[in-house]
């Protein structure tokens, strides 16, 4: 008896380590095609301000332009947003950008809102936004300085400049929300659908 019912494995249209070690843990077979679109051009040319609606729309987007290059086949999109007020953050392009994200997150509560979308054929058969809340330490210069001195690359491959289930715990006071929300790729929801499609034996 194995786990995953479909004919064929899920596509995953994301590059994501973390999306690809969830989906592998919750032992769905998959194949990563990551997608090419310009992620801050679309999300500039909708008009969207709402950060959960900009990572709804970024998950479909890239579930829909994988599902245009493989017919038939049903493929995963997600995408992470971090809020803080009315402002929206991406991952940082590099340390600098990194350190000057931490000293606006340190001290505040952000969100963290995951979007994932599933896509056939072109068609947008679910999707869901998740939100998680992150409080973060008031951290001083040194300390952002000497975290980021430890994490090196891995400041940069994450939205909030940190990943929660390594190094980055040290940073926060308070978390509230879905561990798998915080990683970017909503499971719980994800797994509903799949179960409803009687795609999974459990
Ligand atoms: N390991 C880890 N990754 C995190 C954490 N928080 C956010 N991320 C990752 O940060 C990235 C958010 O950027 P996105 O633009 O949504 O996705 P991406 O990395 O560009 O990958 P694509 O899906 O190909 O767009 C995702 O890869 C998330 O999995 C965390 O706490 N731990």
């Amino acid at each position: 008896m194995t786990l995953w019912l479909g004919p064929q494995p899920l596509v995953l249209a994301s590059q994501s380590s973390a999306r690809k070690t969830v989906l592998a843990n919750a032992g769905i077979p998959f194949e990563a095609i990551p997608a090419e679109i310009d992620e801050r051009g679309i999300a500039a040319a909708s008009g969207i301000a709402a950060p959960g609606a900009i990572a709804a729309l970024l998950a479909e987007q890239k579930a829909a332009f994988v599902s245009n290059h493989h017919p038939g086949r049903l493929v995963l999109g997600a995408d992470q947003t971090l809020a803080l007020g009315a402002r929206s953050f991406n991952k940082p392009a590099d340390r600098a950008a990194a350190a000057k994200q931490l000293r606006e997150l340190a001290g505040r509560r952000h969100e963290l809102h995951s979007a994932v979308a599933v896509v056939r054929n072109g068609i947008t058969l679910f999707s869901d936004v998740s939100i998680a809340r992150m409080t973060m330490r008031p951290l001083t210069d040194a300390e952002i300085e000497a975290y980021l001195d430890i994490v090196g690359d891995k400041a940069t491959a994450s939205v909030g400049a940190y990943q929660i289930e390594g190094l980055g715990v040290h940073l926060f006071d308070g978390i509230h929300g879905d561990h798998f929300t915080i990683l970017g790729l909503p499971l719980l929801p994800l797994l509903g659908f799949l179960r409803s499609q009687n795609l999974m034996a459990v």
